[in-house]
């Protein structure tokens, strides 16, 4: 359904000069650099997957997302979706092809979004009782159907993504790429919004490409992740497999006799890091080839009642992937 080979995307930005006579020697001497915003990357996507791109701020997610919806060209390298390449821009592809970015506006601000459709619908040349029934069903599904007819600039936030959503899916397309669907969406909305693309994928077998800086979406709706950062692929597979490969504690959690001696931190730092003390209770940091040592020490030296050993959230093993990586050196010219 996608197959994508060494893509790379670099730009040319204007460096500016600071203060004012950097900005007017720039009249006359413009600098500038290179931004390689992907890195050579690869991957393939089966048709009805759902698959979670995840990466911090700048890694090159929605340029790689405009370059599989033919908005840019890339520097170097190919890709094929539904067998076209999309920077050609073939008709059969935009037929069967949507993207929607979280942070624009595809409806019309001052036209109700029944409008916008009405628009859509004549460019895919779509019959009116078949994309008007189509409306009524999405937005039915998605909780909009009173909504239809309010100008777009007075909804709310989380209203005008719904109907952005039932835009990009009027003309049903077989590929969708959604980048941020959820950014700034309340939590009933974010939860709306995330069960309807799960049902949506699994009755219509689309398939669905998703960024999103909140893991709950990710955690909820996509079985593979691809992770990028600094532009180049560092993970690509089930989403519990980043876990293992890449958390190396575990979180132990003791509950304590009550009446019993609590231990004092600096007593626990042999066996891991506290990362909560509290009235009979203790949560720490284990290394994962120190958790079963650990248990056996702590259990001979506190009064347990219970002990409790579970995998780091996967929120935190991504956001120590990031903190932690710096950037790779460049890929070598040719
Ligand atoms: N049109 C452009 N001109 C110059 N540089 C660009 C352009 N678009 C993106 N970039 C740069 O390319 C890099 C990747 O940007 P991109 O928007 O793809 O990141 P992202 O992973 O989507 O980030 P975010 O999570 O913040 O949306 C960034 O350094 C960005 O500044």
């Amino acid at each position: 359904m996608v197959e994508v080979r060494s893509l790379t995307k670099t730009f040319r930005v204007h460096k500016k000069e600071p203060g004012f006579w950097g900005a007017i020697r720039g009249l006359f001497r413009r600098r500038y650099e290179t931004v390689e915003a992907v890195r050579n990357i690869s991957f393939d996507i089966e048709p009805g997957e759902f698959v979670g791109f995840l990466g911090p701020n700048g890694a090159g997610k929605t340029t790689t997302l405009k370059m599989l919806a033919g908005l840019l060209y890339p520097t170097s390298g190919t890709a094929r979706v539904l067998g076209y390449v999309p920077w050609e821009r073939p008709d059969g592809y935009r037929r069967q092809f949507a993207l929607l970015l979280g942070q624009k506006n595809q409806l019309w601000w001052d036209l109700p979004a029944r409008e916008s459709f009405a628009l859509n619908a004549a460019i895919y040349g779509l019959e009116r009782r078949v994309w008007e029934r189509r409306v009524r069903e999405l937005a039915e599904r998605l909780g909009v159907q009173d909504k239809l007819d309010v100008v777009v600039r007075e909804l709310s936030l989380g209203e005008r993504m719904k109907l952005e959503l039932v835009a990009v899916l009027l003309h049903q397309p077989r590929v969708l790429f959604l980048d941020e669907p959820t950014l700034g969406l309340d939590v009933v909305s974010q939860k709306t919004v995330r069960d309807f693309l799960r049902e949506y994928n699994r009755t219509a077998g689309t398939t669905l490409l998703l960024t999103s800086h909140d893991m709950a979406d990710i955690e909820e709706l996509c079985a593979r992740v691809i992770i990028i950062d600094h532009g180049s692929i560092i993970f690509d597979g089930p989403l519990a497999e980043v876990v293992e490969r890449y958390a190396d504690f575990k979180w132990l959690t003791i509950r304590c006799d009550p009446d019993g001696p609590l231990p004092a931190p600096a007593d626990l730092t042999p066996w891991g890091e506290p990362v909560e003390i509290g009235p009979a209770l203790v949560r720490l940091r284990v290394r994962r080839d120190q958790v079963i040592p650990a248990c056996k020490a702590l259990l001979d030296r506190l009064p347990v009642r219970d002990l409790d050993i579970r995998e780091v959230p996967v929120e935190e093993v991504i956001r120590n992937l990031f903190t932690r990586r710096t950037p790779s050196p460049p890929p070598p010219t040719a």
